[in-house]
């Protein structure tokens, strides 16, 4: 396992990513939805760094079945808060086929939300041509290896590790 981001990096790039939205929803309400479980340590970790009241809700999607072939989500738990009228901000940890996040913002498109932008911690750097093509704000831009750490599992392990490593 190579460590390609350390703790003290993502807390650093958590820090700009966090002043930049702070700035950008000044005077809005913003809701945050994340992605479970991935997006788990990043959300907690820039949710603190928004100087904004906001709400935070979350969501759970199989990304790797069913959107894809029909253009339905499937759903392993449901928003608390209805997203009709909110400026909605979507936060994930990774976007690798952008499958996932192209699914959710569409989903909430059609839920009626306000304004539906996306937060990454990681985008690999590859064609999307069938998902969504880069995030509004993202914290490092990485190659094409599979990624473990801060959210990302193998088989539902590595999630706590507090720093991102490439697994092979
Ligand atoms: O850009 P994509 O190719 O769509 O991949 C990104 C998605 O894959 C992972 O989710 P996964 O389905 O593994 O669930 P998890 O969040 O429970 O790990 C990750 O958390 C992203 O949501
Ligand atoms: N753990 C993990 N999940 C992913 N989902 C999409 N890409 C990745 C990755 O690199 N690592």
């Amino acid at each position: 396992m190579e460590i390609l981001y350390r703790s003290d990096e993502i807390a650093g790039r958590i820090a700009a990513m966090g002043a930049e939205i702070t700035e950008y929803y000044r005077g809005k309400e913003l809701t945050l939805v994340t992605l479970m479980t991935g997006g788990l340590c990043f959300a907690a970790d820039l949710a603190r760094a928004i100087d904004l009241p906001l709400w935070i809700d979350s969501l759970a999607v199989a990304s790797y079945r069913g959107c894809r072939s029909t253009g339905e989500l499937e759903f392993r738990s449901m928003l608390k808060l209805d997203p009709a009228g909110r400026e909605i901000l979507i936060l994930d940890e990774v976007l690798d086929s952008g499958t996932t996040l192209k699914c959710v913002c569409d989903y909430f498109g059609k839920r009626g939300a306000a304004g539906v932008r996306t937060a990454v911690m990681v985008e690999k750097r590859l064609p999307r041509p069938n998902g969504l093509a880069h995030a509004d704000w993202t914290g490092f831009v990485t190659g094409t290896r599979y990624l473990v750490g801060y959210g990302l599992d193998a088989d539902e392990l590595y999630r706590n590790l507090p720093h991102i490593a490439a697994l092979d």
